[in-house]
């Protein structure tokens, strides 16, 4: 077992408190009692990719992110639904919404508010430690949950994989090393994100994405995250065995996000 990054740790500790704070307003049975009362079904995230690969679409999760630990505010006219708005209108196939507020400036409200107006599927972008988060995920309008190995252990991989599975929704498994990566291919977990980040110093490097997609068994769907800033890395990628690319940063830094999503949608 490797060591959990600093960051990670920080983030965690901290979301422990609003975990506990989140219970105490509103309980689990509660959660429960909604998740019964929702009208609409999950998107298919994954199928969603699936859809895009079938038919020559390049597949890109467009990020909502405000902000992050290792840039601080990286968009500050930032209105959620009008960015989702012009990811939709300009060829993204799901959309990665940031929940976390201390860390990321996000909000879990913002599922919601974007799921009323935008129909494509949308992946809770958080910190996942506890199956409370992964039911207030759904209730919130999640159709698909990150996981992050380098957090979580594998029986919690796997359990909260099933959790999400039994809820309908997809589920993201992230690594950043061939130690996770071991970890995310003893799971069933069909979708592995590589994140070119590396969480010790906050660089990113695309080439983790192009090592390790090249271990993983063929059947699973590979998204890259992290890093992404061109049209020719894409295809780059594409060409390493590669099927989606999750982008945020580069996006949400440009005046015009639709014009710079269209140029790598390509
Ligand atoms: O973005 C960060 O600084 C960060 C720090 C610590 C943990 C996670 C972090 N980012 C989350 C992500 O994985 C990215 O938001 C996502 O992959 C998009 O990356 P980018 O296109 O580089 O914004």
């Amino acid at each position: 077992m490797t060591q959990v990054p600093d960051v990670l740790k920080k983030i965690v500790d901290h979301k422990q408190g609003e975990l506990e704070a989140a219970m105490a307003a509103v309980p689990l049975n509660e959660i429960m009692d909604r998740l019964g009362d929702l009208e609409d079904t999950p998107r298919g995230f994954q199928n969603a990719i699936i859809n895009a690969l079938g038919s020559g679409w390049t597949p890109i999760i467009a990020e909502v992110k405000k902000g992050s630990p290792s840039k601080g505010l990286i968009r500050a006219d930032f209105d959620p639904l009008q960015i989702a708005t012009t990811y939709q209108d300009n060829g993204a196939t799901c959309l990665s919404v940031l929940t976390d507020e201390h860390f990321f400036m996000g909000h879990l409200s913002y599922l919601a508010l974007i799921r009323e107006q935008v129909s494509l599927p949308l992946l809770r972008k958080d910190f996942i430690f506890d199956p409370y988060q992964i039911y207030q995920a759904r209730a919130a309008g999640a159709d698909a949950i990150l996981l992050i190995a380098a957090m979580l252990d594998v029986p919690q991989l796997r359990d909260f994989h099933a959790l999400a599975r039994d809820l309908s929704m997809d589920v993201l498994l992230e690594v950043h090393d061939e130690h996770e990566l071991e970890m995310a291919l003893q799971t069933d977990c069909s979708m592995i994100g590589i994140n070119n980040r590396n969480l010790r110093t906050f660089e990113v490097d695309i080439a983790t994405s192009e090592r390790l997609a090249a271990m993983v068994p063929a059947g699973r769907i590979i998204v890259a995250e992290s890093g992404i800033n061109k049209r020719e890395e894409i295809v780059h990628l594409m060409e390493k065995g590669l099927h989606a690319f999750l982008i945020g940063e580069s996006l949400m830094r440009e005046a015009d996000v639709g014009a710079k999503l269209a140029e790598l949608v390509g």
